[in-house]
């Protein structure tokens, strides 16, 4: 049984690991806390930025000789190589701490061995403590590296009875002003920002980030098979940077400036595993699917959705394009079942996360 000092500190470490959140990509997020002899909280720290000090050396700098004989309570395991930093095991050792309590290990198999490193050197190991909790703050880098593709994160907004927009095509707005602001933190918080074709025809999106200062700019990823967007669509202008993802054959003169990725067509389609896997080549581990239904459908048929965000507002349409179309779902024992992680009101509407089980 937990005693109730280590959970304080262990939810203080998952609480800064969060502040990392958008930032530190292809790294994870991590927090970290160190108490002293007696246990008092004698440092902390999370890892801000890929390249920089990890969660551990920025808790040990602030603790300074305070951290022998103390505890360590980390989000995530210490690490146990030599990356673009130095190994936390070791730094945790020399510090002379005496207790390492982590929550999640680490599942890369380059980083991975801090456990038994420190167990080695004589320090006292545990971990579990907030597993749950750890693993929800870091879920999109922990199922990128689980996976070997971007995490996706599909996000959509709905009447209650589940349609995004009238039967004429009016869709603007659905949801609530704080719902649509609420999205820009989910943007900041991805590597990139997906959409379809259907979609880039008839929103003409922008997909940046606005209204959150010192955001990173995600990748704004649009597929357009054929190359047909206008050379004057939001997309394309210089407020984030943008792929387009195009067919193998599409003319593509009329765009002379765009970044591109040229996919093989399948019936007209990208194959969704394809385009993931060159996502990830380039260092994308987290993509915010905004749509549409038909992209989304896609997604799920290929099993690579792994967690929903859903703005449902109060409003009854009773026509109109349902938030997902055809996933290959014909009869009720092949639905996808999820596990609800969330829900929170925000303005008018509920916003409902749910994740996929067993993810
Ligand atoms: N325990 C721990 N704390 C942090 O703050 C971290 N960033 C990590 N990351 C692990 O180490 C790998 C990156 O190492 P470099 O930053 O390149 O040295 C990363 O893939 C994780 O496995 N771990």
């Amino acid at each position: 049984m937990a005693q109730q000092a280590d959970i304080t500190a262990m939810r203080r470490a998952v609480a800064l690991a969060a502040r990392g959140l958008g930032a530190t990509s292809p790294n994870p997020v991590v927090g970290c806390v160190i108490t002293d002899a007696s246990g008092h909280q004698v440092g902390e720290g999370f890892h801000q930025r890929a390249g920089g000090p990890h969660a551990e050396v920025h808790a040990l700098r602030a603790a300074g000789v305070l951290a022998r004989g103390g505890t360590a309570y980390v989000t995530l395991e210490p690490c146990d190589h030599t990356g673009r930093t130095g190994p936390c095991s070791q730094a945790l050792i020399e510090a002379g701490i005496s207790r390492v309590v982590y929550a999640v290990g680490d599942p890369n198999p380059q980083a991975t061995g801090g456990a038994d490193t420190l167990r080695a050197a004589g320090v006292e190991v545990e971990q579990g403590l907030l597993e749950a909790e750890a693993e929800a703050g870091n879920i999109a880098w922990l199922t990128s590296v689980r996976h070997g593709r971007p995490f996706v994160r599909w996000k959509y907004a709905a009447t209650l009875d589940g349609r995004i927009a009238a039967a004429d095509g009016t869709s603007r707005w659905i949801s609530s002003a704080e719902s649509r602001a609420d999205v820009h933190r989910l943007r900041a918080e991805a590597d990139a920002v997906l959409v379809g074709g259907g979609t880039l025809r008839t929103d003409d999106p922008h997909l940046a980030v606005r209204g959150i200062e010192n955001a990173t700019q995600p990748l704004r990823v649009a597929l357009d098979t054929r190359a047909e967007l206008p050379p004057t669509a939001r997309i394309l202008d210089d407020a984030a940077p943008t792929l387009l993802v195009v067919g193998e054959d599409a003319d593509t003169r009329h765009l002379p400036d765009a970044e591109l990725l040229r996919l093989p067509l399948h019936d007209g389609r990208v194959d969704v595993h394809e385009l993931l896997t060159r996502l990830y080549e380039r260092g994308i581990r987290s993509v915010l699917l905004e749509g549409g239904p038909t992209l989304a459908g896609a997604f799920v048929a290929g099993g690579a959705v792994d967690q929903v965000v859903g703005y449902l507002a109060p409003v009854l349409l009773g026509a109109g394009p349902a938030a997902l179309a055809d996933s290959g779902i014909s009869t009720l024992t092949e639905a996808l079942r999820l596990d609800v992680t969330e829900t929170a009101r925000v303005g008018s509407d509920l916003r409902i996360t749910a994740t996929l089980k067993g993810a």
